[in-house]
């Protein structure tokens, strides 16, 4: 891919808009046409896989569950571990745990207290950025854990919500980095 413009419009075509979805209101960003694009599938993990190398992460987490789709693949490409960060109900053993609110519905997310070695470097991938509500609960975690944020990656922000400016304080010297801004 031989710049970030044209990686931007290559995913962005494959990106479906789908109106009131799964409430009123609500434009869905749907990505399974990206994810069934090899090209587009491809390119996109390959992005993510090298920022990860260059922000020297040892850990990707993903975020149930779109952002595991992303982040496995990332993680396996970049030489790096995967770290499941799961809605509620569905890790075993000691956890932290979250409640958040997202652009339509709340939710309980949950990661093991043993997932990462303290001071670990850690990027996390989520598919879209929309108020920020999922991204911020999964730092509280990571943080909770004593390990350290690397970036977030994020495909597709939705900027009009805000979620930048709300992560800010979280993020410190780390980067938020979005492929798509709308
Ligand atoms: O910025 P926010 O307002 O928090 O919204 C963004 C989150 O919403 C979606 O996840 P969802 O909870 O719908 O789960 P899914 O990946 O299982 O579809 C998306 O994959 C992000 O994780
Ligand atoms: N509009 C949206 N499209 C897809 N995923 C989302 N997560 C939160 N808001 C979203």
């Amino acid at each position: 891919m031989s710049s970030s413009t044209d990686l931007a419009a290559l995913l962005a075509a494959k990106i479906r808009d789908v109106p009131d979805y799964p409430k009123p209101g609500v434009v869905f960003k749907d990505i399974a046409p990206l994810l069934g694009d090899a090209e587009a599938f491809a390119a996109l993990v390959d992005h993510l896989a090298a920022r990860s190398r260059e922000l020297g992460a040892t850990k990707i987490v993903g975020l149930e569950a779109r952002g595991f789709i992303l982040a496995a693949p990332a993680a396996y490409a970049a030489g790096a571990g995967f770290v499941p960060v799961r809605k509620e109900g569905k890790l075993p053993g000691e956890l932290h745990r979250q409640a958040y609110e997202l652009e339509y519905g709340s939710a309980v997310i949950e990661v093991q207290t043993d997932a990462f070695a303290p001071g670990e470097r850690v990027l996390v991938v989520d598919d879209v950025l929309a108020t920020g509500g999922t991204v911020e609960a999964a730092l509280e975690l990571i943080q909770r854990c004593g390990a350290e944020v690397a970036g977030v990656e994020v495909m597709m922000e939705l900027g009009f919500l805000g979620g930048r400016a709300r992560l800010a304080p979280l993020l410190g010297d780390a980067p938020l980095e979005t492929v798509i801004a709308v």
